[in-house]
């Protein structure tokens, strides 16, 4: 069931709270058992009930959970149709990610670069500490 093809006028049909799926990126999820249950409340969902939900999804910064989440829900995939809306937000869903991870580098880039000023630091008192020995 989950490999179904619906089209953008497929989808569109399932609009109401009884009968509500979303489009978020090109995958169908069926939300009606879900939509009681959201915890951003269900006039959200409803709003983009029948349509591409995937910007509003994402802009809200769901957690891990929630897309787990979403996978259960998961009936079909997107079918375009020339004419059919672009895919919204496909390269922000991976954005974030990106964005952690290089901001993730960069501090470790900082501790990097902090221990090693530490570390030449003490070279150079212990440095100048033989020198004095010598001298
Ligand atoms: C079927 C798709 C969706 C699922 C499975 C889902 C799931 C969840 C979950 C589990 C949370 C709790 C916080 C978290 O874990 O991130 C949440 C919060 C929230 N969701 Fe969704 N959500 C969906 C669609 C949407 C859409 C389309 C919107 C539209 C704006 C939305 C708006 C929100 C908001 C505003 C919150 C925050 C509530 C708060 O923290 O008070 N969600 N959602």
């Amino acid at each position: 069931m989950a490999d179904k093809e619906y089209t953008y006028q497929d989808v569109a049909e399932h609009n109401t709270k009884k009968d509500l799926f979303v489009v978020i990126h090109d995958k169908i999820y069926d939300c009606t058992k879900f939509v009681d249950e959201h915890p951003g409340g269900e006039e959200v969902l409803l709003d983009v009930g029948g349509q591409d939900a995937t910007e509003a999804f994402e802009d809200v910064g769901h957690s891990d959970e929630a897309r787990e989440t979403l996978e259960q829900l998961l009936v079909g995939t997107l079918k375009r149709k020339p004419g059919d809306p672009s895919p919204k937000a496909q390269q922000s869903s991976l954005a974030p990610a990106a964005n952690t991870s290089s901001a993730g580098l960069g501090t470790a880039l900082y501790a990097i670069i902090f221990i090693g000023g530490i570390l030449g630091f003490g070279a150079f008192q212990y440095f100048q500490a033989q020198q004095g020995k010598e001298a």
